[in-house]
């Protein structure tokens, strides 16, 4: 049906009861420049044809305009939906409109089963990813699903590794550090050995990513989607996991990497979250060089004192969460997990204040 679209249509509120309506998985895409995201989209979108996936590519960052269109394209056509720019800035524009433009789109053009978020090379995806997290929170129609880093096996190297002015972390370690599934792409322009590097230097940042290596990043789509990297109903997976974990040793002198350590006993939930705090927020905690730590990603499974299940911990850039997994405990004592990834990190103090501050029989206290 054509129409126009100048109008703001009103949709009328389904004020049916019935099962609260199903949430939209959001995958975002990142990557530097030039690494294969938007061929990695235009793959999954040709490769599928059982799900109604959109795909929104952000051409945002260039330019001066106040505006700029949030491209989505569904079956194979395009539509568009104008979101209006106030500062220019991604993270503000998706957090104030792009959010609204989705499910703008969605009312007018039915329900997606899916959406690809493309960022630009340079964008902080965690920024992007933790406005689709708390939004997530507040009944939005989307949740969070995952974020996946393509990376370019030719320059990915050299991008991982620029040098950026003190205290700030490069674009594409940031990208790595927060993945879920890092997609090593490019893999015909490089030999074997320079492959390697690529791969270790990944594994170097981020300790728990999964890793694919591409051509024309054609990937195996179940391995893309429904990772489910921020459910809590997955707990024994995400355990699975944290045990897999490997801490890891920076490439470069201030790189990011990855610190894991294993405590058991049972937490303090405040003193927990103050822990996290002071770690997040207020960047209390340094190195042995006194350089403040900086946490980009955080998940973990931890005991609370007098709760049977077990807690999920996710973080994000500045955003965590604690959310009570379906998972009892069995094994006692209780094993927490944490995996933080970094900057500045140092496993030992970060595990020597979390003992004796968050552990409720603290060896130390
Ligand atoms: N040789 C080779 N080239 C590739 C491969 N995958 C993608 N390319 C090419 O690399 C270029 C960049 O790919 P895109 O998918 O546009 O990369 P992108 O990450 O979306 O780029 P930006 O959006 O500009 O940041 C294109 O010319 C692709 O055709 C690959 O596996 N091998
Ligand atoms: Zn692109």
């Amino acid at each position: 049906m054509e129409e126009e679209d100048d109008c703001p249509e009103l949709v009328p509120i389904d004020s049916q009861p019935g099962p609260p309506a199903r949430q939209i998985p959001v995958t975002i895409i990142t990557g530097y420049l030039g690494a294969g995201k938007t061929t990695l989209l235009n793959y999954i979108l040709t490769e599928q044809h059982n799900k109604r996936i959109a795909v929104i590519l952000n051409e945002f960052g260039e330019g001066s305009a106040l505006e700029k269109s949030l491209a989505v394209s569904q079956a194979g056509e395009l539509y568009e939906e104008w979101l209006e720019l106030r500062n220019g800035c991604l993270c503000c524009s998706v957090k104030d409109n792009g959010l609204k433009a989705i499910e703008n789109l969605m009312e007018k053009k039915g329900k997606f089963d899916y959406i690809l978020l493309e960022t630009t090379g340079l964008a902080d995806p965690g920024a992007v990813a933790s406005m689709f997290w708390v939004d997530a929170e507040l009944g939005s129609d989307v949740y969070l699903d995952g974020i996946v880093t393509v990376i370019d096996a030719k320059y990915g190297l050299q991008q991982l590794k620029e040098e950026k002015a003190e205290g700030l972390v490069n674009e594409a370690s940031r990208q790595v550090a927060l993945a879920d599934l890092t997609i090593i792409n490019k893999t015909d322009l490089v030999e074997e050995e320079e492959l390697d590097q690529v791969r270790d230097t990944v594994r170097s940042i981020n300790g728990l990513v999964k890793i694919l290596e591409t051509q024309r990043s054609r990937v195996d789509l179940c391995d893309v989607l429904d990772l489910h990297s921020f459910d809590c109903q997955d707990g024994a997976k995400l355990t699975e996991k944290l045990q897999l974990a490997k801490p890891t040793r920076p490439h470069l002198d201030k790189s990011i990497l990855t610190a894991t350590f294993e405590v058991t006993g049972d937490l303090c939930e405040d003193a927990l979250n103050t822990f996290i705090q002071d770690l997040l927020w207020e960047k209390k905690f340094c190195n042995k060089a006194g350089e403040p730590m900086s946490v980009i990603r955080l998940k973990g499974i931890v005991s609370f004192a007098g709760k049977a299940h077990q807690v999920m911990l996710q973080g994000v850039h500045e955003l965590y969460e604690l959310n009570e997994t379906p998972q009892l405990w069995e094994e006692n004592p209780h094993t927490n997990r944490l995996v933080f990834i970094g900057k500045n990190l140092d496993k030992n103090i970060l595990q020597e204040i979390f003992i004796s501050t968050v552990v409720m029989d603290g060896v130390k206290k």
